[in-house]
Parts: structure tokens; sequence; C-alpha cells
């Protein structure tokens, strides 16, 4: 198996095919609507709060509120009562079949239901997404994170309508210090693995760090992408603002960090400082942009004309030029 990832693989372009990138469409469908980039912020309390995921929804852009210290019922209340679409986080445990009761005896269903466990190829899963499945046949759900061909191929047969891959390539991530495993140092090359038995959406999850990486995302079988940091330190982020030197930042920490659990057990996170970087809608704007000039690097006008392009890994063992035959 090649192994590679983000920072080792360049794609290469083929003759343009528009005058302008604008002619490009970056959109993406996922369980029934389209949004503007195949991009989600991710389900972290220090990325999404109700106020972002209002935004998102309102203009035309996929998110995934996260499960922390929230009233999930209220949320999808408060989102239907302002027109949009609800999606949220569930865990595995008994409240959050709770929360699914209570969401089934006020008659409301999510458009979107991630469950979000850090060892998503288990029976837990599997349990949930048949109760889900039962209860709720017209949520979404996406099910996850998982590492692995035969994880993605257990929880399409459960149900999930989309996985989600990456198990320890965050940037607040330590599992693979802590534990020994993960797709950390060669996620997108984990990606290409499992996309190659997905028939159902893929979401990649962590490890991007440039925009470029969104392309190579969809070049290697993602649908979209999850990105935490690259969010995490906005103006409007629900991260705690620090100055350090006359120099402003947002605290960035892990979902699996004694931050968010309140208690030092289990943990696989750690708390970061993101430099501010100006406004959230600025830099969706320019992540349309950058991938808007990846499809027209790829010679397309369409979003999956970039899984049509070859490409070169540098350096390593794997190193050199790869073509689509
Ligand atoms: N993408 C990634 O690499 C990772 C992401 N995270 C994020 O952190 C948050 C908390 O995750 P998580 O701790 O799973 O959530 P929860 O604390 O809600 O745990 C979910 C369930 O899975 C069990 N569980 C968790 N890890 C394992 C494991 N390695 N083996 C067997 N069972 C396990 C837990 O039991 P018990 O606690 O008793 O073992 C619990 O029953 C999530 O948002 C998750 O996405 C966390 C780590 C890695
Ligand atoms: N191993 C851990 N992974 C975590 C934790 N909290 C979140 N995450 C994952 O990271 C991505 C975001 O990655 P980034 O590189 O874009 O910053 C997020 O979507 C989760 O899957 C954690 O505590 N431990």
């Amino acid at each position: 198996m090649e192994i590679f990832d983000y920072d080792n693989v360049l794609l290469l372009p083929r003759k343009c095919r528009v005058e302008s990138r604008a002619e490009c469409d970056a959109s993406v469908e996922l369980g029934g609507r389209s949004f503007r980039i195949p991009v989600v912020p991710a389900n972290m309390k220090t990325v999404v709060d109700e106020k972002i995921c209002t935004w998102l929804a309102q203009n035309g852009y996929f998110y995934v509120m996260h499960r922390f210290d929230l009233d999930n019922i209220q949320f999808v209340k408060d989102m239907h009562a302002s027109g949009c679409y609800a999606s949220i986080s569930l865990g595995v445990k008994k409240p959050d079949y709770d929360t699914v009761d209570q969401l089934v005896a006020l008659g409301l269903t999510p458009e979107y239901i991630t469950i979000d466990i850090a060892h998503g190829h288990a029976d837990s899963v599997k349990n949930m997404i048949a109760y889900l499945k039962a209860k709720m046949p017209r949520a979404f759900v996406i099910a996850g994170n998982v590492a692995t061909p035969e994880a993605i191929i257990d929880l399409e047969n459960w149900g999930a309508d989309a996985t989600k891959v990456g198990v320890g390539p965050g940037k607040v991530c330590i599992t693979k210090l802590k534990t020994g495993f993960g797709t950390g140092g060669w996620q997108l090359s984990a990606l290409k693995w499992c996309a190659r038995v997905a028939t159902k959406p893929i979401i990649a999850d962590g490890g991007i760090r440039s925009h470029g990486d969104i392309a190579k995302s969809i070049r290697f079988g993602a649908s979209m992408v999850m990105i935490g940091s690259l969010f995490a330190g906005h103006e409007e982020s629900p991260g705690k603002t620090v100055e350090v030197d006359g120099e402003l930042f947002k605290e960035y920490y892990g979902s699996a960090s004694d931050f968010n659990k309140g208690e030092y057990k289990h943990v696989e996170g750690k708390s970061i400082l993101e430099p501010i970087k100006g406004k959230l809608a600025d830099t969706l704007v320019e992540m349309e942009q950058d991938v808007q000039s990846s499809i027209s690097y790829a010679g397309g006008t369409r979003l999956m004309d970039v899984r049509k392009v070859n490409y070169v890994i540098l350096g390593g063992d794997n190193a050199g030029e790869h073509l689509l035959m």
C-alpha cells in the first residue's frame, strides 16, 4: 500500500476548460441538500456554537453541531423555528438514546445525525444506527470515526448513510501518542484505502492544514472534509480569546481533552492557541474560491472532476508519478 499524506502529495493539472474560475462549481450534495463547498466545520465546542450553525445553514453551508453540554432537543426546535435544517451529533450512551426518544415523542426529526465517537467501528454504533433507522427513518445518518475498509463496509452494512474517516490526524489530537493507533501522518492514504470499498459518501475528518488539502481529499475519495483548527481562530469562534504579548489568540481544545471532559480520564486531546485571523465568512469565501481554482487546474467544471487527475508523491519510498490509466 502507498503511504502518503497531505504534505507529500501534489495533484497534476489537466488542460483548462474554463475562461474564468467563476465557472467552476464547488458545490456538493449530501443527504439531499446542496452545499456551497465540500467543507464542514468540526463538531467541537471551540469551533461551532448555535449562532455559527444557524449562520452556516442560512448561508448554504453544511454544519454539524457538537454534542457537549447541549440541549439537543432545544437546538432542533430552534433550528426548525428559524427555517433551517437541523444537524446534530449523538454519542452511544443511555442519554443519547433518551434524546432520540424525546425527539420522537415531540415529532421532531433532525435532518442529519452524526454518531460521533472515537472508535466508531463498534457494536455500540451498530446499535445506535439501528435505533435511529427504526425511530427516525428520514434522518440522514453519518457514522464514525473509522480508519479501515473493514470499518467502512460494516458501517455501510449497518445502515449508515455516510461515514467519517480519521482516527488521530487532528491538530489537537494525541491519540497516536497515547494509544499507538490511528491515521495521523497518513490520513490521505487511509482515505484512499477506505474510499476503494465505500459505496456511500465519506467525510475526511482531521489533518487539513491548508485549503489545497480540500481538493486532495476529494481526489482520494472524500465527498466532504471536516475541519477544526482552520476554523477555530476566527473572531466569532466560541473558544476563549487569549492575549499573549499583545497578540490575540483563540483557545482550541480536543473533544477528548480534559478541558472538554472536565476530568482527566481517557484523555486523547490537548488544548492549543490559534492566532485570530478575521471573520469566518471571509475564510469560507476564500475556501470556495480556492476549490474553484482546484477544479480549474483539474481541467474541470464541477467538484468531482478533481477525482480524474493524476498525482505525484514527493520523497519517501512511494515517490513517483501516479497516472490514471
Ligand atoms: N477522530 C479522532 O481521532 C478522535 C475523536 N475524539 C472525539 O472526542 C469525543 C469523545 O469521544 P469518545 O470518548 O468516544 O466519546 P464518549 O465519551 O461519548 O464515548 C463513547 C462511547 O465509546 C466508548 N469508547 C470510547 N473510546 C473507546 C475505545 N477506544 N474503545 C472502546 N470503547 C470506547 C466509551 O466508553 P468508555 O469511555 O467507558 O471507554 C463510550 O461508551 C468525540 O467527539 C470524538 O469524536 C476522540 C478521540 C479520537
Ligand atoms: N484524537 C482526537 N481527535 C479529536 C479530538 N477532538 C477532536 N478531534 C478530531 O479532530 C478533528 C479536527 O481536526 P483538525 O486537524 O482539523 O483540527 C475533529 O473533527 C475530530 O475528528 C480529540 O480530543 N482527540
